[in-house]
């Protein structure tokens, strides 16, 4: 039986995208074919901006979970423990790490039995199933695409190099598109930069992370 790794997993609003606002667990796995998670490794890697921890199932509710079925139940516990809420229709985001190095069809089906609709946050580099019902693709320069359609696109901005300029996905079969301002040191110009995109290509629309306005994880 397949073992997932799960870093952690709370209820919290969506914070980018289409779907800011929202209530929803984050499931964060453990992991990432982008880069190792370890400081000294950042400058090496291909993604190196990364505002997450995702090494080790040591956070809030992580673990290992055996099967589909026991990771569904964990959601469905992290939830409950929330919004109180046992029959009504619950929300997971798949995030991490990159969730598509070990979410499955497996998991999806579990999480769609008890109710549940499945969202997943990932860089694109690996296919997503079919039965996913949203599908967020954040593309990283230097890494190939392979998913190139869903919900979302998401691009981080700015991402120096050519290769990951926004119009090189405008045309990829996607209902939104967001540029989200990449959170660094050079914070408020990545925003007045952002902005600025948008404005002149309307096409594109403007993804804060809300959540870290107000203080949420
Ligand atoms: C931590 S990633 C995990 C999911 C997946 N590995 C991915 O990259 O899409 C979740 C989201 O945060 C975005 N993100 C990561 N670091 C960021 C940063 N420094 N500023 C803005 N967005 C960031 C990613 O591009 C992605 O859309
Ligand atoms: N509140 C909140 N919203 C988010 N949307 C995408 C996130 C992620 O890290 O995948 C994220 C996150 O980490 N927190
Ligand atoms: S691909 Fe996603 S999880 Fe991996 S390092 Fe980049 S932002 Fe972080
Ligand atoms: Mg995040």
């Amino acid at each position: 039986m397949k073992t997932y790794s799960v870093k952690e997993a709370y209820v919290t609003l969506q914070g980018e995208g289409a779907q800011t606002g929202r209530t929803a667990v984050f499931l964060r796995f453990a992991g990432c074919n982008l880069w190792s998670g370890l400081e000294r490794d950042r400058d090496s890697a291909v993604c190196k901006f990364c505002d997450t921890d995702f090494v080790g199932t040591d956070g809030e509710n992580g673990g290992k979970f055996k099967g589909a079925e026991a990771l569904a139940d964990h959601v469905v516990s992290v939830w409950r423990e929330k919004t109180g809420e046992t029959g009504a229709k619950g929300y997971v985001v798949c995030t991490g790490g990159e969730p598509l190095l070990q979410l499955d069809e497996a998991a999806i089906d579990a999480l769609h039995n008890r109710g549940f609709e499945v969202g997943v946050e990932t860089n694109g580099t690996l296919p997503a199933p079919s039965s996913l019902d949203w599908v967020c693709v954040s593309p990283k320069a230097n890494s190939e695409i392979v998913q190139l359609k869903g919900s979302e696109l998401k691009l981080v901005y700015p991402q120096s190099e050519e290769e990951a300029q926004p119009e090189r996905y405008a045309a990829l079969q996607f209902e939104h598109f967001f540029l989200q301002p990449k959170d660094d040191n050079r914070q408020a110009e990545n925003i007045a930069a952002a902005a600025d995109y948008c404005m002149k290509h309307p096409k594109w629309r403007l993804s804060l992370q809300t959540h870290k306005l107000i203080g949420l994880p």
